[in-house]
């Protein structure tokens, strides 16, 4: 497994190693010793499977805020997306920053984000599934949302809002200076 860091400290690029041979591929899709000799180490203890329909989807930006914030592992197993994640840490050097990557299922990339982030994806094909694991609870109490259109963070989603598919609730969500918000930056 290959790992790259980002320009967000923590959050992490991984590359598996694929083994392809006539019949297809397996690789393991996560592995805690691997992560271990990487210096990471995460204890997930929830598998989530969310299915969009539609290119151009936008679910996110979401993050449970402390003491339920979660560590996400995200990959793509059919389709394609643009990933997301935005630092939410105070008095960190990259707050309000984002950085994006593209997962699909051909390039079996996968996206590692700590809590004190943000996540959100937009679907870049029809059929979209994606498998994430987590290191806490779905806990809904804690649940909150970042406007994706924050113009301090200026994601550029490269398509019109109006021709995106968003659930209502993230369309209307707050803007950056306006979230709930604790997390906050150990260096
Ligand atoms: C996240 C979650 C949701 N649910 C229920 C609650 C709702 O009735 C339904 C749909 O939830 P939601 O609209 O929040 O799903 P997404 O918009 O895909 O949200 C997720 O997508 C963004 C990109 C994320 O990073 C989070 O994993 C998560 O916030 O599933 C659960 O039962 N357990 C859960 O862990």
């Amino acid at each position: 497994m290959k790992i790259e860091q980002t320009k967000l400290s923590g959050v992490l690029v991984l590359t598996p190693k694929i083994f392809n041979d006539e019949r297809g591929f397996f690789y393991e899709s996560y592995s805690k010793n691997s992560f271990l000799e990487h210096g990471v180490n995460h204890d997930f203890i929830q598998d989530n499977h969310s299915y969009s329909r539609d290119k151009y989807t936008f679910r996110g930006l979401h993050y449970q805020m402390n003491p339920k914030a979660q560590t996400t592992l995200i990959r793509v197993v059919s389709g394609e997306i643009m990933d997301f994640a935005v630092d939410l840490r105070k008095n960190s050097p990259t707050y309000g920053q984002y950085t994006s990557v593209l997962l699909s299922a051909e390039n079996h990339k996968q996206l590692l984000i700590p809590k004190g982030f943000a996540h959100g994806f937009l679907t870049l094909t029809d059929n979209v599934n994606i498998l994430y694991k987590m290191d806490d609870i779905y806990a809904p109490e804690y649940d909150r949302i970042l406007n994706v259109r924050d113009h301090q963070v200026d994601i550029k989603l490269g398509v019109d809002f109006d021709k995106i598919t968003i659930a209502k609730k993230d369309e209307k969500a707050p803007m950056l200076e306006n979230i709930e918000n604790n997390f906050i930056y150990i260096k």
